[in-house]
């Protein structure tokens, strides 16, 4: 197949990573687009972490590539990694619980790139308007004065993506973003995440095929740190090797902290072949 790696956002190829020699990632490629949400999923252990540790800078890769527009993450450290755009968001979210949602949002504004330079007056009202903007974006704009730590679970997660977005991050991954959320506050994650994507691409990992469904442009299934299909929702649902090791072993019970989530909404719509 004849790639042109510079056409995709970011370009994985050929990524292992061996942990006292076992691959966890074992000669994996895939390319995601340009303002494309990516999902990936795949039974516990497939690698899917590890992925997005890799490509963050978190874990080092044992070999193989990871370009991101061009540029090879792999020789990079983390910070470089954040720095040339890419945003990670873990499982639990990490936000200052004592601060408001406004400071908390204030504080993730990447002062050393503004462009006002020392006119700090303007900087500020820059930052204000930007704190705005996302507020509204992650449904917290009525609620700019609150203590985050007061914040139900599903809107510290906006909070946490409010966070990564003020950095307008050119790559945004997420790993389970709607883990203990109402079925209503995942309609409005998928909303969010669909609103995002002008100008950057999203990887999320997820258990709930639903919220899957609502918001994949195309879908990744890893199996034992490889891609064991991938394409569209449609695609990856009906083929058999997906369904063996993963859809039809009922994906819900995977999802780590699903316990409150007992909800027709949430079943998947592929059981059984
Ligand atoms: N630092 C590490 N050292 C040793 N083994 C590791 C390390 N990190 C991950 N692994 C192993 O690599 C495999 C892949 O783990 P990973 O967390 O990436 O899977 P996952 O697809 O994200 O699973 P889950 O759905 O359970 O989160 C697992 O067998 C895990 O135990």
């Amino acid at each position: 197949m004849s790639v042109h790696q510079t056409e995709f956002a970011l370009a994985v190829e050929g990524l292992t990573v061996s942990f006292d020699g076992f691959k966890a990632v074992n000669d994996l490629s895939f390319y995601v687009d340009e303002g494309e949400i990516r999902v990936i999923i795949g039974p516990n252990g497939a690698g899917k972490t590890t992925v997005l540790d890799l490509i963050c800078g978190r874990t080092s890769a044992t070999s193989g590539s990871i370009k991101f527009r061009g540029k090879e993450l792999t020789r990079m450290k983390e910070h470089q990694i954040v720095r040339a755009g890419v945003g990670r968001k873990f499982q639990n979210p990490s936000i200052y619980e004592d601060l408001t949602v406004f400071e908390n949002l204030e504080i993730s504004f990447p002062r050393g790139r503004s462009v006002f330079g020392a006119l700090a007056f303007k900087r500020d009202s820059a930052v204000v308007a930007k704190v705005a903007e996302i507020a509204e974006m992650i449904f917290l704009d009525g609620d700019l004065d609150k203590q985050a730590g007061l914040l139900s679970h599903g809107q510290k997660q906006w909070l946490e993506i409010g966070m990564l977005l003020i950095q307008d991050p050119e790559l945004l991954m997420l790993d389970e973003p709607v883990a203990g959320m109402s079925v209503a506050e995942r309609h409005k994650t998928a909303a969010l995440l669909r609103r995002i994507t002008k100008g950057r691409s999203v990887i999320v990992i997820e258990h709930d095929m639903k919220f899957v469904a609502d918001i994949a442009d195309r879908v990744t299934v890893l199996h034992q740190g490889k891609v064991l299909s991938e394409g569209s929702m449609e695609r990856v649902q009906s083929d058999p090797k997906v369904i063996e090791v993963y859809l039809g072993q009922d994906p819900i019970k995977h999802a780590g902290d699903d316990k409150n989530d007992i909800s027709s909404e949430e079943t998947p719509n592929v059981r059984s072949a």
